[in-house]
């Protein structure tokens, strides 16, 4: 269904001088460097597939996917969304594919939310009855009904999202890429959208890429990763196996009393591994290999040496994990 053979995205960024003089000077004569931001990728995603497009920060997630939904060319390299090229036939692409990005709105700013779904209707050519049917099953599981009168700017990010992702299923698209759509929500919201996500594609069958830096997105919807760093995939494949690899390891964050200069216990040398220290707000976190040593004790050893007023346990985050597959390697 999508196609996506060595495919790249150059950037040409103006370099100009600082101060006034630069700038007068930018006008006449342009410098330009070239960023690249993907470098020959390639993969295929198959029909109903859900798959999570992840990596850290300026990695080239946000570049990959607005190729594949047409908004931008690349500079080598091709994509096929269901045979169709996405930048070279945006609007039978446009039929086919739904999208949510992050803190865009395709909704209209300042009518309610029904009315803009309307227009949606209107421009996908959505029969009526199908359009009503979507409308009501979408109202009951994304609890839209006390949202549907009020403009969109008079909702909150959370509110706003459930209505941005109804909106993106509207016309029961092929494909539907989510960018970060669960950014910034409480719990109660995002396990709403996720259910929502995974319903659309029982359902559908519809073909989900999610780019996203919430493990957790990841963990519920998606059974496959790629996983991209300085624009080359650095692993595709199924996400148990990453699990399995990198799953042991836990972040435990520590609130400590006083500021000190944190230097790890002689008793943890080559069991954790400072990875932070904030000494404004005196927060310290380690990173472990709760396979190796019990997490408890590894507390234990560390309430010991310092004066700790709180602490939490959480997972890797999602870059920590690329960044130890860059470093270590699958
Ligand atoms: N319009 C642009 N002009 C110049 N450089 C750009 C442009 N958009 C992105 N880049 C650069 O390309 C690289 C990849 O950016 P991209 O937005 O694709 O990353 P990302 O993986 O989506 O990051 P994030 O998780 O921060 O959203 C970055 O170095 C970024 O600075």
């Amino acid at each position: 269904m999508i196609k996506v053979r060595e495919l790249s995205k150059e950037y040409k960024i103006v370099q100009r001088d600082p101060g006034l003089k630069g700038a007068l000077k930018s006008l006449f004569k342009r410098k330009y460097i070239t960023k690249e931001a993907v470098k020959g990728i390639s993969f295929d995603i198959s029909k109903g597939e859900m798959v999570g497009y992840i990596g850290a920060n300026g990695a080239g997630k946000s570049t990959t996917i607005k190729m594949l939904c047409g908004i931008l060319t690349p500079t080598n390299g091709t994509v096929l969304v269901n045979d169709i090229v996405p930048y070279e036939d945006r609007m039978n692409n446009a039929l086919q594919i739904g999208a949510v990005f992050g803190q865009r709105t395709q909704l209209f700013w300042d009518i309610p939310v029904r009315e803009s779904y309307d227009l949606l209707r209107h421009i996908y050519n959505i029969p009526k009855e199908q359009y009503e049917e979507t409308l009501e099953m979408f109202t009951e599981v994304l609890n839209l009904s006390p949202l549907l009168s009020i403009p969109v700017r008079q909702l909150s990010l959370g509110q706003k999202m459930r209505c941005e992702l109804a909106a993106a299923f509207l016309h029961r698209p092929d494909v539907v890429y989510l960018d970060e759509p669960t950014i910034g929500l409480d719990i109660a919201v995002k396990v709403r959208i996720r259910e929502f996500i995974k319903e659309m594609n029982r359902k559908w069958g519809t073909t989900v890429i999610l780019t996203t830096h919430d493990m957790q997105d990841i963990e519920e919807i998606c059974s496959r990763v790629i996983i991209i760093n300085e624009g080359v995939i650095l692993y595709d494949g199924d996400l148990q196996s990453i699990k399995s690899k990198f799953g042991h390891k836990r972040m435990i964050h520590f609130d400590l009393e006083y500021d000190i200069e944190p230097s790890l216990p002689k008793e943890l040398d080559g069991i954790a591994q400072i990875t932070s220290y904030d000494n404004e707000t005196r927060k310290l976190t380690l990173s472990v290999e709760s396979k190796d040593t019990p997490v408890a004790s590894i507390i234990s050893i560390m309430m010991n040496n310092y004066k700790v007023s709180d602490l939490t346990i959480s997972d890797p985050k999602i870059e920590t994990i690329v960044e130890e597959i860059f470093n270590r390697g699958l």
